[in-house]
């Protein structure tokens, strides 16, 4: 049995102007998975999470989290679960110590009780204990907001957009605690708006507006791309690139990509050199095209132009 197992799960916002905020979703989550729903504002993330974490009910379809249905069995499933929410939720103004204490009071434990579990966290705040939680940098309210979703030992985390707007230190530093809990026997759900954390992940669900675009492997996704791919730069303006690329007639799709352009052909030969010769007659020069491997930002952009057709 799958630790968590959703089917055809729907929910959907307002009464007048209806927002579908899940489309009928499915996934099974297995035991001491990282799993990551990547996807960006807006693609249900925060809804499916808190659906599953019991926290709001669905319209309709079927969950179950450690076999139980989160409707029903909430109790047993705040219990067994730790929830992280996207926006910073614990006691500005208790200090860490405090909010821990509390937290573990809640759950009838101690901050000694699950020291074990919370030690490779709780040690990088400890020197903060008693630092009034709001006056903490973004990564150490995030690390403290970690040790209080585990403080009960759970057996499954739900960790919202854990390092949105945390410095690529702090995030780098967060996913290696995360990968360290696997020692720990706890499932992860973690969501993400980043793409290049998806790498990071045991496996992953891209979502968009509500729907479920592909879920498998880091590795399976980014190879899932069945183009060749190149990156196109001329030391320019990207703007009248994209604009000349568009006008191509062999061009199959072309989006922005860091400092370059990302480019697949209607042809599936090597098309390098009749490319430099069109942008060439086009009037550019220092070109630079190189075939290059997809990631998942490729194939999830290219999932989401499918979806909008
Ligand atoms: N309480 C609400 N009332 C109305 N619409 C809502 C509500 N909560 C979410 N939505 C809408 O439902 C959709 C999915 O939102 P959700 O927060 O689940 O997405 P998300 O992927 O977590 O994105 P974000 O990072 O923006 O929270 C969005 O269109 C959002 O505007």
């Amino acid at each position: 049995m799958s630790v968590i197992e959703v089917k055809d799960l729907k929910k959907s916002y307002g009464k007048k102007d209806i927002v579908e905020a899940l489309k009928g979703i499915s996934f099974n989550v297995e035991q001491n998975e990282i799993f990551g729903l990547i996807g960006p504002d807006g693609a249900g993330k925060t809804t499916l999470i808190r659906i599953l974490a019991s926290l709001m009910v669905a319209d309709s379809g079927s969950a179950t989290v450690i076999g139980k249905d989160p409707k029903v069995d909430y109790q047993y499933i705040r219990n067994n679960i730790g929830y992280m929410p996207g926006r910073f939720s614990l006691y500005e103004d208790l200090s860490v110590k405090e909010n821990l204490e509390f937290f573990a009071t809640t759950f009838g434990t101690t901050i000694a009780k699950s020291y074990d579990l919370i030690k490779d966290i709780y040690q990088q705040i400890e020197p903060f204990n008693d630092r009034k939680a709001g006056d903490l940098s973004g990564g150490m309210k995030q690390k403290l907001a970690l040790c209080a979703a585990m403080i009960h030992y759970p057996k499954v985390l739900f960790l919202d957009e854990p390092t949105t707007g945390v410095d690529p230190v702090s995030r780098k530093e967060f996913w290696n605690i995360i990968k360290g809990l696997n020692k720990h026997n706890i499932t992860i759900v973690v969501s993400t708006p980043y793409m290049d954390e998806a790498d990071l992940c045991d496996k992953v669900a891209l979502m968009n507006n509500g729907e479920i675009l592909g879920i498998d492997t880091p590795e399976n996704v980014a190879a899932s791309f069945n183009k060749k791919l190149y990156a196109v730069e001329v030391g320019g303006s990207n703007y009248h690139l994209i604009k000349s690329l568009r006008k191509y007639e062999f061009m199959d799709s072309v989006f922005p990509f860091g400092e370059l352009l990302h480019y697949t052909d209607k042809r599936a030969t090597d098309i390098k050199g009749d490319l430099k010769d069109f942008l060439e007659k086009e009037g550019y020069k220092n070109i630079f095209i190189q075939e290059i491997k997809s990631n998942t930002e490729d194939v999830f952009i290219r999932l989401m132009n499918a979806q909008k057709k």
